[in-house]
């Protein structure tokens, strides 16, 4: 038996819209807006346990140490913690909101996974992302590879990359550009690697307004050091017309599943000869369904504003699939009216359920973007650290540790606040022994 089992971020206590995200709608349009990081983390905290008793496999992916102190001390500002906070503050009040974001919530960005039945050495590959688009993001690979290895701590079946180097010509967003299409999670399948743009080759032509976070030379890396027959690896263009319209990563305009590939009529380059080659280069037996969403029924700006294609799409014990979506779906009448016609429709996808996510959905991350999905067979999910994965217990531990330590309000002038920088290390602190994740942090580290 191979289970999907979805990591999902658990956010951070210094949760704030920062408007840090050129391209990224809700993230521009909610910047300085007040956070509220107790119910964001508790609103993910729900989703993991809906679908730990739906009866999936369910992982938690511990946030990262936020104010993050080493960059603010690279570009000059010193003394102590409390005077670094203070002049960047005063100087640079951008610079000081990049360092507080709890932007690694979004684990879909956190690295790309192969499954070991896919890879040729037989091992689960993790590459942490580089994500250099953003600064903000950029801070993130250090941690995530310290936490993945913590998390997946047995060399013999977890194989870990260093991200790829930071440098746009391999801008790297994780697992939001990559999809697997199989014919269960099990079985050897196709990985969809989705590209907005190229480093090296100027014929390929990305958006003009909006950046294109993910180059294909990225994607290439990640298919070699994973080890993939190429048989077993697609490349595809990102429509850069969508990006340009806000759709800054590939999970916002399609998702698959096991044999389904959910996605919007806009989403690939030439479409029909994008759709034409993934079928063609699908190894199952089964068919493969693409489950199409026509631009008459679901325009791409509706699409951005709710979300829909940025739901999982899960597979349940049952063998039905199931959208799990956010509850802005549920409000926009052209989408809802959609998922109604498509659960009645001949595809495997047959129930919906929505979340309340807004905390996450006003900076631009959906139930998508906060889960990385890890396919593991029986052994392989032995050897995954015991204490990152979500239980009745777990549940009720977090959700207390949620309640102890987090605000349940943030506002820019609370950025300047020494005691913030003190409550979220300790608050962390406390969380790598309830996860058992050793010193991953900086701060546990010096
Ligand atoms: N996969 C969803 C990622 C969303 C994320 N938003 C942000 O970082 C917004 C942070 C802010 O503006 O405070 C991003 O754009 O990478």
């Amino acid at each position: 038996m191979t289970y999907e089992v979805n990591f999902d971020g658990l956010v951070g206590p210094t949760h704030n819209y920062a408007g840090l995200s050129y391209g990224n709608v809700a993230s521009l349009s909610n910047a300085t807006s007040v956070s509220n990081p107790k119910e964001a983390a508790l609103q993910g905290l729900e989703k993991m346990k809906a679908m730990h008793d739906i009866g999936l496999k369910q992982g938690i992916f511990a946030p990262h140490a936020r104010p993050s102190l080493a960059p603010l001390r690279r570009v000059g500002f010193s003394g102590t913690d409390a005077q670094v906070l203070e002049k960047a503050y005063k100087h640079d009040p951008i610079l000081l909101r990049a360092c507080y974001s709890a932007s690694a919530m979004w684990t879909a960005n956190a690295a790309t996974v192969s499954p070991s039945i896919d890879s040729s050495d037989g091992k689960v590959h993790f590459t942490s992302a580089n994500l250099n688009c953003k600064f903000h993001r950029s801070i993130e690979p250090e941690t995530t590879t310290n936490l993945l290895r913590a998390m997946f701590a047995n060399a013999q079946y977890f194989a870990h990359h260093q991200h790829l180097p930071e440098q746009p010509f391999f801008g790297d967003e994780g697992a939001a550009n990559h999809t697997r299409l199989a014919d269960s999670h099990g079985s050897k399948g196709l990985q969809l690697f989705v590209y907005g743009s190229s480093g090296f080759n100027s014929d390929i032509k990305g958006p003009t307004k909006y950046p294109a976070r993910q180059t294909l030379e990225a994607s290439q890396a990640i298919a070699r050091l994973h080890q993939l027959d190429d048989k077993q690896a697609i490349f595809i263009q990102q429509n850069p017309n969508v990006i340009d319209q806000g759709v800054f990563h590939n999970d916002v305009i399609a998702v698959g599943n096991e044999n389904v590939l959910f996605c919007h009529d806009q989403a690939f380059i030439d479409q029909t000869s994008s759709l034409t080659k993934i079928r063609q280069a699908y190894i199952g037996e089964k068919p493969l369904h693409i489950v199409e969403v026509p631009t008459h029924a679901v325009s791409v700006e509706d699409a951005v504003k709710s979300y829909l294609f940025n739901s999982q799409l899960i597979t349940l014990p049952s063998g039905e699939m199931m959208l799990v979506a956010p509850e802005e779906c549920a409000k926009n009448d052209n989408v809802a009216a959609y998922i109604e016609y498509m659960l009645g429709a001949k595809n495997p996808i047959s129930q919906v359920r929505f979340f309340d996510l807004r905390q996450s959905m006003q900076n631009g991350g959906g139930p998508a973007c906060l889960r990385l999905r890890v396919a593991l067979n029986e052994a392989e999910l032995k050897a995954v650290n015991p204490e990152v994965m979500m239980s009745e217990d777990k549940f009720i531990q977090l959700s207390a540790w949620v309640n102890k330590h987090y605000r349940d309000k943030v506002t820019e002038q609370d950025l300047a606040d020494p005691s913030l920088l003190q409550e979220s290390y300790a608050a962390l602190d406390e969380l790598t022994q309830l996860l058992n994740l050793g010193s991953v942090y900086d701060f546990q580290r010096a």
